[in-house]
Order: C-alpha cells, then structure tokens, then sequence
C-alpha cells in the first residue's frame, strides 16, 4: 500500500483521508474532462479511485488505452473496434515524427520499439511484456502488435527483401491460428483462453542496411502446454479447439477416413453443441499450409487427433481377480484408435492394462496387470504423450518444413538479434480447484512481476538515491517474499514437491500438506487453512491468495512416461508417428532408470522453473515495454466495467506506484556512453575544450556544448508530472531551468 508520495502523505489517519476527499473533489470538478486525461499520471491525486474514475469515463467514451508512465492500460472493448487496428492507423503511427503525442495506443509501444532499435541505444533489444488475467485481452494485443510489425517492418528497399519480409509477415500471421487451435480452449473464464506462453521474437536485419530495418525472421518459444486437457476437462470447458475443429469440419471423405461420423460422443469432447468462432477448421488448414505443412501431413495430423479421441473412449472395467488384466468395456474403440494411430491393436490393449517392472539383481522383467484406475492413467498419459509432440504447438526439427531459415521456432533466444520479443503469458489463474498447472502459472507471473518491480520500481528509486537526486521513496508491493516461498532455497514449495517426486515414497495428499504448511510456516505468505475439507495450501500471491490442492500434485509433478507407452508409440506405422517417436537408444535409456539411480528428476517444475530463467535472462537483457491488459467485467460484456474487478486488476498490479514512480520520475534514461555516442556530432561545431583531468577517457573530454548538454541533461528534470498542467510548479521548474541553460 502507497504510503508518502514526494512528501504528500497519504496515509491513513482522519486529516490525510479529509484532504484526500478534498483533492478528490478538486479532481472531479477540474476543467480537463476526465475522459480526455490519456495518461494517468496527469490525474491528481493519483488513487486507485482516480484512476478507476479515469479509466471508466475513457471506457464510457470508448476510449480503450491510456498510458500510465512507462506501462500502457488496455481495456479489453469486448466488441469489434475495426477502426482502431486498420493498416492505415498502424501506418500513422509509424510515420509520425513523435508517435507519444497521438492517442496512446499499442502502435505507439510497437513504433517506440522499432524507433529504440534504429536509434541503437544499448540495449538495442526490446521487449514488450503483455499481462492481465485470463481472458483480459492479451493474445489479442501481441496479435495486434504482430500484425503491426508485419505492415511496418516490411517497407521494401529491394523486391527481394520485400518478398523475404512478405513471406514472413504470413508465416508471423499464420503461427497464430494454428498455435491457438492447438493450444487454446474455451474456459470459465475466456472462450479462447491460451493454455500455454509464448515469447514471439521477431529479428531484424539491421546488418546491410544499417538504419533501415527490415523483418528477416521470426521465432516462438512455448512454454508449459496444459497437455492435461487433451484427456480430463472440467466439465463446464472444452478441449483445444482443434478437437472440434475436426470433428465440425471434417468433409464427408475425410469423416469416413477419420471415424468422426455426424454427432458422434466422445469422452474427452465436452460441451461440443458450443459453437465458438474459434470452430473455424478451414482457418487453420489454411494457415498450416502457409507455414509449409503440407496437405499429406496435416492429414496424418488430424487422423491421429481423431485416434486420441476414440482412445479417451476405452474405459475398462475391474476383472474381480488381481492377476487378471482389466477388461476393455467397448472393443470397438480399441479397434479404431489403434487403427488411426496405426499401432498394432492387441500390444496397445496390452501396454495399456499391463505393467512390466524391472526387479532383482538381474534386472528381471516382471509383468503386473493393472488396476482400473492404473489402466486410465497410461491410456490419458499415451493421449498427452502425443499430443505434446504434434506440429501445431512446436514444429519438430525432423520434418521437412523445419528447414525454412524464416521462421526459427524454438531457437535459442539469446543467439540473433531481435527487434522486439513479445511475451504473451497466461494470466493468473484462481479456480475453485488450483493445482500443479495454476502453481506454474502463477509462478510465472509472480517472476515477471518482479521483473518489473526489480526494473521499474525499485531500480529506478535506488539510481535517484545514488546519484543524490531530491527523492522521497514511494513503497511498493516487493514480492520476493512470495517468490522465497515458491522457488526458494534451500526449502520452498517446490523443492518440497519435488522431493517427494525423487524420494519416489508413497504419501498421501494429507501428508504433503502438513510437510509443506510445518515446513515453512514461518513465510507470511503461506495463507492459514482451516476450513478446507480437502487437503491444500494456500499462497498470498501479489495478485490474490490461491488454495492449491495437493491430490495428484507430485504424481502431476512426476509427469512420469512409463517406457512401454513410448516403445508402443515406435511401432506406429503412421509416417508423422514414426517421425515423432524414432527408436532412439538415448531416449529409451532416459526413460527407463534403474531403482538406484541419483540422476536429479526432471519434474515438471524444475523444467519449468529452467525455461522461466532463461526467458528472465532474454528479458533482462531487453528494455522492456509494459502493456497491462485490464477485463472490464468477468462476463465477456461491451459497455460494462465492474468496479471492484477493475480495483482488483489495478491493485494487483500496483498501477498507482507506477504512476506515482513515472510522474516524478525521469522519463528518458540514457546512458552516459550512449549519449556521449550519440551526440558525438555537436563536437564539430566549438573546439575542443583543454582535456579534463577528471573525465573518464579522453573521448568524453568536456568541450563547451558538452558542457552545455551535461549542464542542460542534470538541470533539466523533465518528469512526466512536472510537465502536468495541474502542477504549476512543475512547469515553473522547467522554465526556470530553461533560462538557466539558455543563458549558461
Ligand atoms: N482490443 C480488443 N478488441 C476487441 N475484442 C477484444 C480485444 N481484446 C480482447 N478482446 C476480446 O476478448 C477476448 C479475450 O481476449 P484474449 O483471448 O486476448 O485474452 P487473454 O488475456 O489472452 O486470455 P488468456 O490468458 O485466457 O489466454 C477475445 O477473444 C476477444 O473477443
């Protein structure tokens, strides 16, 4: 919670609440109508309730974006606004000679990257960082942006760049429909809600033509698909759209080869009379064919998803007798899901209901049927299995349109250059039921909350102090002590679960429990849980506490592949299957560990903790851009923001320090090197000045206009708020400075 602003308190006693309602007033009978502040630091005083008040009159006015200092607020329209997305628009604001004084939009975040690179200020990579809360309108935007860059980035200057930037703009456009059909479902929350992240980078050539960027290629980074959903969907959801998408789509020929007769039920497609505008097969034919995958392939595709779908129909049911297998309830789904998937019918039925174990000094193989709900778990773990590994989600380096140097899919992101890496993350998410996949999700989102606080807020207070600056520190919401509690060493959530996973011990949901909430009951955000009938915990997270369930929790965590499902998946006679699962002597030795092997476990949170650092490097060494995605209302409505989901969303994100921050702070920041670099030039208009025994190196010599510069760069405190007219001083500040200059 703010507490002093650069002297003004607001804190809670009776007389600062009193003139706080009376700055309030001040606010709300000012001369600037509130709809037309498009940045919120202009608003005074900065509250949550100003800026809500703000926020709500633009969205009345249908005015979607407004800047706060260095983040851009997005309200999500819930509507069709064609006018604001049109190239003609994005066009305007890349010609503008200064973009910032149009209406804010996501194009003027989009050209202010592009303008950072071409300016080559280090760091010349640029991130864009897109959050909100699932459903808030982040795919949208890096679409948006996408598309954006696509217009702006490909003006020829040769018919052949042009057409290399024109292949890549389609295969940029054409990336999303297939990865949304493939990665994202309709939720509770949003009918077209990403199950997994992505980090888009798109690379610029900035080597020929120095100056004049041209767009030469693109890669997207996933992280943590929600594979679970291929085979367990709450019954309120759907599966990937892709799912439906075959099963809406298909023609007749195609219909007769898949097995997907008109109306037919499968378990794992729930809620398929839903008809959503993401249904659209044709879209995302069209667009696997755009990134080269062929019509036979995409064939193989779509009959290998129609085999997962009769495999979610095998059920089985108990033999009464232990040393018997369970028995298939409806032949006919074997026989069709082996058939499409062209695996050999009786070995699937066998590695589904019978485990072979490994014992004795020999290493002798036992075969153990196994029980019902044993047979249900490796027939949903050989329907992830594949699912995981299909091109839609990665594009596998053994098939042939891999090859394409355009667009580089999984590339290592620190190797080429980029103009702008656009991180699309899933939101935090807080259901009736959390479990492994809200504990990653939300850990990505307390890490990149951090980023920002380590970047924004705390770095920049920390430089004032150093470099002496006039300064009073506006307290923000640090969440270290929640990422202690999550990923921290040597005892956290996640070393306890993944202890769990290596130790291979049975325990109950109960125990682990008790071990996490007696093992680290002193961090305050571990939440109280006494009300639960089931066994949890619950975190205070920066955005709202979590109760985390911890049945299946380790088992989840384990992601464990038993070794028969994968030697099945190699007998396939399916070309794409047989791409996807080569018998590969290192793979099988990695799936088979003996009983007294100390190789660390690659859980599923470790692998995740892994790929969350590495893109917080990418970042780091990025200047990033924030866009704060905000839902208006939980309902998906136009024209209806719900205050206390608005509250919430700007509390979580702890807008008001970042105005705060952004008002009274500097809004350019460039480095003293870079500086020197760039305004090398003025040194051809006085002579050189008698070196200066103290400057760092003889090229930062002083001459006069550098002098001058320096003098102007440490007088002119130019802050967003100074130049506010609701703050005379401010304005006076600068003027006073500018005569000082003018007259130095
Ligand atoms: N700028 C916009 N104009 C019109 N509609 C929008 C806009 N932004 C978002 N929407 C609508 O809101 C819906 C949800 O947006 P989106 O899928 O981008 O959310 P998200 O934040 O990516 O959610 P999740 O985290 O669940 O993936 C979209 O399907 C679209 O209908």
């Amino acid at each position: 919670m703010l507490q002093q602003v650069n002297g003004h308190s607001s804190g809670s006693d009776a007389q600062g609440r009193e003139s706080l309602r009376e700055d309030l007033q001040e606010f709300l009978g000012g001369e600037v109508p509130l709809h037309q502040l498009d940045d919120l630091t202009k608003v005074n005083p900065v509250t949550l309730e100003t800026v809500l008040r703000c926020l709500q009159a633009r969205y009345t006015a249908d005015t979607f974006y407004t800047n706060a200092g260095c983040t851009l607020v997005a309200l999500n329209p819930f509507k069709p606004v064609p006018q604001l997305y049109s190239p003609e628009l994005m066009r305007e604001y890349h010609a503008a000679p200064q973009p910032q004084k149009l209406k804010p939009h996501i194009f003027t975040v989009g050209e202010q990257t592009y303008r950072n690179v071409r300016s080559l200020i280090e760091p010349v990579n640029q991130s864009i960082v897109v959050s909100g809360e699932s459903g808030a309108g982040k795919t949208w935007t890096s679409r948006c942006l996408m598309k954006f860059y696509a217009v702006v980035a490909a003006s020829p200057t040769s018919w052949e760049s042009h057409k290399i930037a024109e292949r890549i703009e389609q295969r940029i456009l054409n990336s999303n429909p297939v990865m949304e059909a493939f990665g994202n479902a309709c939720t509770l929350r949003n009918n077209n809600s990403s199950r997994f992240g992505k980090f888009i980078q798109l690379q610029l050539n900035s080597l020929l033509v120095p100056r004049d960027h041209q767009m030469t290629g693109a890669a997207i980074q996933t992280y943590l698909l929600e594979k679970t959903r291929v085979a367990c969907q709450d019954s309120t959801e759907r599966n990937f759209h892709i799912f439906y998408q075959i099963c809406k789509g298909a023609s007749a020929d195609e219909r007769l080869q898949w097995h997907l007769p008109e109306g037919a039920a499968f378990s794992w497609l729930p809620n398929p009379e839903r008809t959503l505008e993401e249904d659209c097969f044709e879209v995302t034919r069209e667009a696997m064919l755009h990134l080269g995958i062929d019509a036979p392939t995409q064939n193989n595709i779509f009959q290998a998803l129609a085999g997962l779908l009769h495999l979610g129909n095998i059920r089985f049911a108990d033999s009464g007798d232990e040393a018997q297998p369970c028995r298939p309830m409806d032949d006919g789904a074997v026989r069709t899901s082996a058939l499409l998937l062209r695996l050999p019918e009786d070995p699937l039925l066998e590695t589904l209901r019978i485990r072979t174990i490994r014992a004795g000094r020999q290493q002798q193989v036992f075969r153990k049927p196994c029980s019902q709900a044993e047979c249900d778990t490796r027939r949903d773990c050989l329907a992830k299995l594949v699912y995981a590994r299909l091109p839609g989600m990665r594009l596998h380096p053994a098939l042939p349109w891999f090859s394409s140097p355009r667009l580089l899919p999984a590339l290592a992101p620190q190797v080429l250059p980029f103009l702008a890496g656009l991180l699309d993350v899933y939101g935090f998410e807080s259901f009736p039921h959390n479990s492994l996949e809200q504990l990653c999700i939300n850990y990505a989102n307390e890490k990149l909350q951090q980023h920002f606080v380590a970047h924004y807020l705390r770095a920049q207070q920390e430089e004032y102090a150093v470099e002496g600056l006039e300064w009073s520190f506006v307290n923000y919401q640090d969440n270290q002590t929640c990422l202690d509690l999550i990923e921290g060493s040597p005892i956290s959530i996640c070393s306890l679960i993944n202890e769990e996973c290596r130790l291979n011990r049975p325990s109950s949901a109960a125990q682990l429990q008790t071990r996490i909430e007696s093992a680290l009951a002193g961090s305050p955000c571990l939440g109280h849980n006494k009300l639960s009938p089931e066994p949890s915990f619950v975190v205070l997270h920066y955005a709202g506490s979590v109760r985390y369930h911890t049945a299946g929790l380790v088992e989840k965590n384990k992601d464990p592949i038993p070794p028969e499902l994968t030697r099945l998946l190699q007998q396939s006679q399916d070309t794409l299957l047989k791409v996807l699962f080569p018998a590969d002597p290192e793979e099988k030795s990695q799936e088979e560990p003996s009983g007294q092997s100390r190789a660390p476990v690659l859980t599923v949170v470790s692998k995740f903790k892994a790929s969350l650092e590495q893109l917080l490097q990418v970042l780091q060494a990025t200047t990033p851009h924030y866009i704060r995605c905000i839902k208006p209302n939980s309902q998906g409505r136009a024209q209806a923001l719900h205050r206390e989901e608005v509250l919430n969303q700007l509390e979580a994100c702890g807008l008001v320090e970042t105005i705060h921050i952004s008002a009274a702070g500097f809004p350019i920041r460039v480095s003293h090197r870079t500086f020197v670099e760039r305004y090398a030039s003025l040194r051809r208009l006085h002579p050189r000045a008698p070196p200066d025994p103290h400057s760092p190196s003889p090229d930062e010599g002083h001459s006069a206009p550098w002098a001058l510069v320096d003098f102007a760069v440490s007088r002119l405190r130019i802050s967003f708020g100074s130049l506010c007219p609701q703050r005379g001083t401010g304005q006076l500040e600068v003027v006073r400075a500018l005569r000082r200059v003018s007259t130095c």
